[in-house]
């Protein structure tokens, strides 16, 4: 039992969230917060050590002081929410190692000194708020300091000397200025990047003369070694140089205005847009409700300038199997919404030559230049495989990128498992569902293979992203992206994201893709919406939760789908697969089964 006061402190806590009536509807006076039922409550031993209250939609005001009072917490994580103003006190809670804020709408400054007495601090993550000012210089003074994510704010200024032995690390898509101090350096220029006057290792930006300032001025030593004829040399290359990266600079931008215009007609149409905000991931008579529409047709600046301008080299072909095809092929197709998923919006195209594709909008994955994007779209090109879902093109621009698949008219495994309860529904008979799960596993194990170095080679693996070929043939999609995303977005969008693993422990490995797996041979099997699939986890079934219950108390057989039981001969293969979506979900990753095992499991199941 956690301590009464604790529990106190935390119910003044709720009062101080608005809409918390609902939300944390689980925080009630006469249970113990460590009895399990506490939603966002981590409990060690009876000690609460975390509130991870990620994706709950909170808002109001933070009593910093009511939390204050909870002696064992090490993790406060307000991942996802829509707090706003300015950053609590959090510089109060002197023992906590992980403080995370990211998708919010905190703004203003950050006090100087707001790190100085917060010596435990491990993980800082700030990103997608809108925080600006100067960088705290006390984050120089934490010596734990592992992780600090402060990308896509507004911070301004140079960045503080960080020395410590920092292993990830973000600050892109603000707007700071000067070099980049060298302990710094060893990170890649995508922690960087979006800053238009950071300079010096390692991006590609030397700190040219009018950054002089952070540099030391040569001393009258040097000045007399070189003589003053050397600074009149070095003075006039630099000039050169500068005049040299203004050309450069104007032809460039000039280019990139020009793939903007070109890509209007797909990328900026209004109306398509303003319908791509409805999220349609289950029906497909919502998309036919949105209504069909030559995409041409609404924008003039696309149909013409665009129309006339492009080629087919705006959209590179990683796979022509299916043939060829160009932006206008794609701006002459008639399309219809699909949906607003967490990477993007994506829309059906039929084109005229009868190739049906799906384009998506790929949002935030601007860290990536076009080289390593390019490469990364080709290696997926390349890929054969019965289940792996292939793309065909791709279009590059800085804001936004495009991913272009075969449209699958079947639709995805969560359309025909849960959708309008037709044909297609009644067609998910045990030998299918099998062939699905084995299909799903296949695939996988390919994809273990190519992407094996990956923390996470699928990533983010869910119902929706299995689509159904015409003979019920599983294809993954969506798979092998966390590179690309920025991590503020991949841990909103991506399902790995939403595992035991990395809400509880911020940590994420290839157990994270067999958790995934898990839930979606549970949903096969037991024909239930996982309410893992929800962000709030509001709706649908703790499949994980119901599952183990009725297991430890022997009442595995009414977990079967109602709609599987003329299929009686097979109930010990059902329960045989049953039990392995259990040991998939098993919430500890130590004790989860390996993907390698899992597969082998599956292969072994027999109709
Ligand atoms: N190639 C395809 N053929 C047919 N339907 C598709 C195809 N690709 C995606 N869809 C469907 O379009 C809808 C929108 O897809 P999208 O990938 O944008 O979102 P999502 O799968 O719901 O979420 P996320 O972005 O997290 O993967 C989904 O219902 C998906 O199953």
């Amino acid at each position: 039992q956690a301590p009464p006061s604790e529990t106190q402190s935390l119910l003044k806590l709720k009062q101080s969230f608005k809409n918390s009536d609902k939300i944390l509807s689980s925080w009630i006076p006469n249970v113990s917060p460590c009895s399990g039922t506490w939603i966002g409550v981590v409990c060690f031993n009876n000690i609460i050590t975390g509130l991870h209250l990620s994706d709950l939609s909170l808002s109001g005001t933070i009593d910093v002081d009511a939390i204050s009072e909870i002696r064992g917490l090490r993790t406060l994580s307000f991942v996802n929410n829509s707090f706003t103003g300015p950053i609590p006190q959090f510089n109060k809670l002197g023992t906590i190692k992980s403080l995370l804020l990211t998708q919010n709408q905190f703004s203003g400054p950050i006090p100087q000194d707001f790190f100085s007495h917060l010596n435990s601090l491990k993980k800082i993550w700030f990103s997608g708020n809108k925080f600006s000012g100067d960088i705290p210089v006390s984050l120089t003074e934490l010596d734990l300091l592992k992780e600090l994510h402060l990308e896509s704010n507004e911070f301004s200024g140079q960045l503080p000397n960080l020395k410590q032995d920092i292993k990830s690390f973000d600050v892109s898509n603000n707007k700071l200025e000067g070099p980049i101090p060298e302990g710094l350096s060893k990170f890649g220029a995508v922690s960087f990047a979006g800053n238009a006057n950071l300079c010096g290792k390692p991006l590609e930006k030397p700190c040219d003369g009018s950054f002089s300032s952070y540099y030391s001025l040569p001393s009258p030593e040097t000045e007399n070694r070189y003589g003053s004829g050397w600074a009149v040399k070095v003075i006039v290359i630099l000039f050169l140089a500068v005049i040299a990266a203004i050309i450069f600079l104007l032809v460039k931008s000039k280019q990139r205005r020009r793939e903007d215009d070109d890509f209007s007609v797909v990328s900026r149409d209004s109306n398509v847009d303003e319908v791509m905000q409805v999220h349609v991931p289950i029906t497909r008579a919502s998309s036919e409700r949105v209504g069909r529409r030559n995409v041409g047709e609404s924008s003039k600046r696309g149909s013409g300038m665009g129309g006339a301008r492009t080629g087919i080299g705006d959209i590179v072909m990683v796979n022509d199997e299916k043939g060829s095809f160009g932006l206008q092929d794609l701006m002459k197709a008639a399309a219809e919404v699909l949906g607003n998923g967490g990477l993007g919006s994506a829309y059906k195209a039929a084109m005229a030559n009868g190739l049906s594709v799906v384009v998506k909008r790929m949002r935030e994955m601007n860290k990536i230049g076009k080289d390593v994007f390019d490469a990364e779209m080709r290696q997926f090109g390349r890929i054969r495989h019965t289940n792996i879902l292939t793309p065909l093109a791709y279009h590059y621009r800085r804001e936004e990128k495009l991913f272009v698949t075969e449209y699958k008219p079947k639709g995805s495994l969560l359309y025909v498992l849960h959708g309008d309860r037709g044909t297609s529904h009644s067609e998910l008979t045990w030998p299918i569902r099998l062939k699905i799960a084995k299909g799903i596993a296949r695939g996988l194990s390919f994809l273990y293979t190519e992407f094996s170095t990956y923390d996470l080679p699928h990533g983010n693996l869910k119902s929706c992203n299995v689509l159904l070929n015409d003979d019920y043939e599983p294809l993954l999609s969506d798979y092998a992206f966390q590179p690309l995303i920025n991590p503020s977005v991949a841990v909103q969008s991506m399902f790995a994201y939403k595992t035991p693993d990395y809400i509880q422990n911020q940590k994420l490995s290839q157990k994270a893709d067999v958790y995934c797996l898990g839930i979606i041979i549970l949903e096969i099997i037991t024909g239930k919406f996982p309410s893992q699939y929800h962000s709030n986890g509001k709706g649908g079934t703790d499949v994980v939760q119901w599952v183990l219950t009725a297991i430890s108390e022997r009442r595995e057989a009414e977990l079967i789908d109602p709609e599987l039981q003329n299929n009686a001969n097979s109930m010990n293969q059902m329960l045989q697969l049953l039990q392995i979506g259990a040991a998939c979900t098993e919430s500890n990753p130590d004790q989860r089964v390996h993907m390698k095992e899992a597969i082998r499991r599956i292969e072994e199941v027999q109709l």
